[in-house]
């Protein structure tokens, strides 16, 4: 199960009870506060008067289930120099004088383990402890014995206090493991057998170069590489953390740090590199031996108890048996040895032999009975595939039959194994949960999905035969990426969606337009922009200085050789003159020594500058030793801000990618908008040309109008004034009566002309208006026609039709008269100058047309004509 690095933060007690403090720890929120306000979310904050008991209890029970069970744990501390991490790990010392309730973390690990371990007697245990140091990436074993096994909390005391009196001081690293090897039949008549280690690594101060290479490896982690690969082969110390970050511990990294604002800086350094670790999930699994969960038969030979301890010592025996024999091989090949002593190495070799065939026949026949095998099983390394033996070959060909109900087997009890794993896991992790942070991991009651770990035969990291993750998402990062996602869509945002929901339509485009909008218009795109620039060039800048100290430090680097090459020259020099000084009064007489003495003062003169020389040397060499330790302080420094650089960088360039991607559809989506807009702007413009050029058609039909109402009023006129005649005198003259016709005639034409324009200016079809009949076209045109060249008598009759409320015999009169009439046409009666006004307008008036709503409003600017 991937859990993540946990962080405990201990801050240091003020050497001076008032001295003021530059930061706090709040145990409440588990926040760490610096004194410019920089907040620090971790798993534990612990203030400075926290005890050690206090300290065990909030964090370290939940590591000793977790160590019982048979999984790895592992508790590492950073800080600088004398923040108190040896006292947090192991208390002031063993010694009498201290009380029992400054014991550290170990001590207290152990106690707790017999503890238990006494409170299980159904438990057989092997439980082994190593404490190492390294020193300029050289292992020091502080025991001097290597693992060293502990059967009871007394004898861990001893040990303890042994390595106390024994481990170097200094800025070192040291590596404390206990590793436990258990062993138990359970209430359900299988066999339990786990094997687990529990790591507690004292970091050293920096600039120590073994902690550069864990924070790199730290940061690699976090930026999101597998373990697998990454280098942890690179030094002695990363190798021994391999499990503790990106490996198989559940690991709490311990910070202690100082809260005196002259530490401040370093304080901050540690800090981070705590909170760093927070990134890194570690596969926490159950380490199982082969024969895990095998049920166990009552009817052995060998009783319970003791059947343990003799596989165990069988199987150390027959290690230390073949190791001996390669070495004797090694002697016998060299031929340093008598012919005696030879002779009693073969006889042993040959002794050996023997022993292997018979136990190798007894295995045989162990296999052929289906028995268990003696000795202990052993932990299948990762790295080595699992091969059939060639024992495995034979009684495969032996018998298939019994190959088939072997497998089955094999397939019951890797369900078996997988089933009570599973529950373990769930058990202890809720376990863990429900006692660390809630609010860092919550486990989804109603998911059920949670992943819990399945067996494959393939490895990812780690030394056993491990255990891989399920491929589904487990129920707390399902209730993660749940509140992710729920943090990500904006109150807005989510109110389209609710508005959406009930209008059931497609909220997708909206929100889409919303969110690029807000994205485009936000000052945090150019914000990314230029922070990123910025740190670019930062990067680069720093990337020079990095090469350019690299150089100086060689550089130095080869003046130092040189410098130690002369020194030791020098003194090589000195020393022979010196013998050569002490030969000469030695071996000479009296007078002849007189005579060296003058040479040997020259000498001694020689002697003398070049000790004068050396010593300038020394401390010339002394210098470049300084400024070379000061130059790679500084290289690693920048070494180490290229890389947070690096880190950010990626970070920038991801959300710019990001936010590039979402600009270029913003684009494209903008684009497609104003092709459309574009479109529909030619659209409108042809159509404004056409308008433009109806206005002007209009503006003609107006003035033709205009010029018809003018002449229909002239002709009015006349009719009227001819009516009149009628009706005073009874009767007209027959060119007054043909006058009068045509008149009448004339108007009505006039009257059909003048609608028919009307209605092309309104834009309705003229037929509407004219029923759109033949003879109302003809009519119209007649009319138009008649007014233009003053009438045609017959023209006009055909139309049938008078305006007046005459009577039909008058009509019929009127009607004969015409005919007599017709066959001497008439002289036009319209002036001319009523004629030349029905013709279409020479010039344009001009004329402002409007819109107001739907109506067209038109005005006339010039009324000259
Ligand atoms: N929380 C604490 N309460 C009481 N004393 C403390 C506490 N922390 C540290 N000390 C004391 O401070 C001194 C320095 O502590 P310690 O040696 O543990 O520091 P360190 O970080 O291991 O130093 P170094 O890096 O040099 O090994 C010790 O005398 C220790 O007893």
């Amino acid at each position: 199960m991937d859990i993540p690095v946990q962080i405990a933060i201990r801050l240091k007690p003020p050497s001076i009870a008032d001295s003021s403090q530059c930061i706090f720890s709040n145990p409440a929120s588990q926040i760490v506060i610096t004194e410019s306000g920089q907040t620090f979310h971790v798993n534990r904050a612990l203030p400075f008067d926290c005890t050690q008991n206090h300290l065990f209890n909030s964090f370290m029970l939940p590591q000793v289930n977790c160590f019982l069970d048979g999984c790895d744990t592992s508790v590492v501390v950073f800080g600088q120099s004398k923040s108190g991490k040896t006292y947090t790990l192991f208390g002031p010392g063993f010694e009498c004088i201290h009380s029992e309730c400054d014991l550290g973390i170990v001590p207290r690990f152990l106690t707790e383990v017999f503890h238990r371990l006494g409170q299980m007697p159904e438990r057989e245990f092997i439980l082994n402890i190593t404490w190492m140091q390294v020193i300029n990436n050289n292992i020091f074993d502080v025991l001097g014995g290597g693992l060293v096994r502990c059967c009871n909390i007394e004898e861990a005391f001893q040990y303890l206090q042994l390595g106390w009196r024994q481990k170097c001081l200094g800025n070192y690293h040291t590596v404390f493991t206990v590793s436990m090897e258990q062993k138990w039949v359970g209430t359900n008549g299988v066999l339990n057998h786990r094997m687990s280690t529990a790591s507690f690594c004292d970091l050293a101060a920096y600039p120590e170069p073994g902690l550069f290479a864990v924070e790199s490896i730290i940061k690699e982690l976090v930026a999101g590489n597998p373990p697998k690969q990454i280098n942890y082969d690179r030094c002695i110390l990363t190798a021994m953390l391999r499990d503790s970050f990106g490996g198989r511990a559940f690991t709490w990294v311990l910070g202690c740090i100082s809260s005196e604002p002259e530490d401040y800086q370093d304080t901050l350094k540690i800090l981070n590199l705590c909170l760093c670790c927070r990134g890194i999930k570690n596969f926490v699994t159950v380490n199982l031996f082969a024969d895990n969960n095998t049920p166990v038969y009552n009817d052995k030979s060998v009783p319970q108890d003791n059947a343990f301890n003799l596989q165990f010592a069988t199987a150390q025996w027959i290690k230390l048996v073949s190791n001996a024999e390669g070495l004797f091989n090694k002697i016998l090949q060299s031929k340093s040895l008598t012919e005696t002593d030879m002779n009693q190495v073969s006889e042993w070799l040959f002794l050996k032999a023997e022993c292997d065939e018979c136990l190798n026949n007894e295995g045989t026949v162990d296999n052929k009975e289906g028995n268990t095998k003696q000795g202990l099983p052993r932990i299948a390394e990762d790295t080595e595939p699992s091969e059939p033996s060639e024992s495995d070959v034979e009684s495969d060909s032996e018998d298939s039959d019994s190959e088939m109900v072997f497998q089955d087997k094999v397939e019951k009890m890797m369900d078996f194994f997988k089933e009570k794993n599973d529950l373990l896991f769930a058990e202890r992790c809720e376990e863990y949960l429900n006692h660390i942070d809630s609010d860092d991991i919550t486990i989804s009651e109603t998911s059920g999905s949670q992943s819990l770990p399945v067996m494959t035969s393939q490895s990812n990291s780690g030394r056993r035969r491990t255990i891989q993750p399920g491929e589904s998402i487990s129920g707390a990062q399902l209730e993660l990426l749940r509140k992710v996602a729920a943090k990500a869509i904006s109150p807005e945002s989510q109110k389209i969606l609710i508005e959406s929901h009930k209008k059931d339509i497609d909220p997708e485009p909206k929100l889409i337009e919303r969110e690029l909008l807000k994205m485009i218009d936000s000052p945090k795109t150019n914000e990314i922009c230029k922070k990123y620039k910025m740190t670019k060039e930062k990067y680069s800048q720093k990337q020079i200085l990095a090469r350019k100290l690299s150089k100086e430090i060689s550089s130095s680097q080869s003046q130092l050789k040189e410098l130690i090459k002369l020194c030791i020259s020098k003194q090589r020099l000195i020393d022979e003159l010196s013998t050569a000084i002490s030969n000469n009064s030695r071996n000479k007489s009296y007078t002849e020594r007189i005579e060296s003495n003058i040479i040997d003062h020259d000498a001694m003169k020689e002697i003398k500058r070049h000790e004068t020389n050396i010593k300038t040397f020394k401390k010339q060499i002394e210098q470049i030793r300084r400024q070379i330790k000061k130059d790679e302080k500084r290289k690693n420094t920048l070494d180490v801000e290229l890389l947070k650089d690096k880190l950010k960088l990626d970070e920038l360039s991801e959300t710019s990618l990001d936010i590039k991607d979402k600009k270029v559809n913003s684009i494209k989506h903008f684009t497609n908008r104003i092709t459309h807009l574009d479109n529909i702007l030619k659209e409108k413009a042809s159509d404004l040309e056409n308008l433009e050029l109806s206005r002007e058609k209009e503006l003609l039909l107006r003035k033709e109008i205009k010029n018809l109402r003018k002449t229909r009023e002239c002709l009015h006129d006349q009719r009227c004034s001819l009516g009149h005649k009628r009706k005073l005198y009874k009767s007209l003259s027959d060119s007054e009566e043909r006058k009068l016709l045509e008149c009448e005639e004339a108007i009505e034409a006039i009257d059909t002309a003048i609608e028919y324009k009307n209605n092309l200016i309104c834009g309705k079809s003229p037929s509407a208006s004219l029923s759109d009949s033949q003879d109302n076209k003809d009519t119209r045109s007649r009319g138009e026609q008649m007014c233009l060249d003053g009438g045609i008598a017959e023209r006009a009759l055909s139309l049938g039709m008078t305006t007046d409320s005459e009577t039909s015999d008058d009509a019929l009169r009127l009607v004969d008269r015409m005919r007599q009439l017709a066959r001497c046409p008439p002289v036009p009666v319209i002036p001319s100058q009523n004629l030349r006004q029905l013709m279409p307008a020479t010039y344009l008036p001009v004329a402002k047309v409007t819109k107001e709503r739907n109506k067209l409003v038109i005005i006339q600017q010039n009324k000259k004509h």
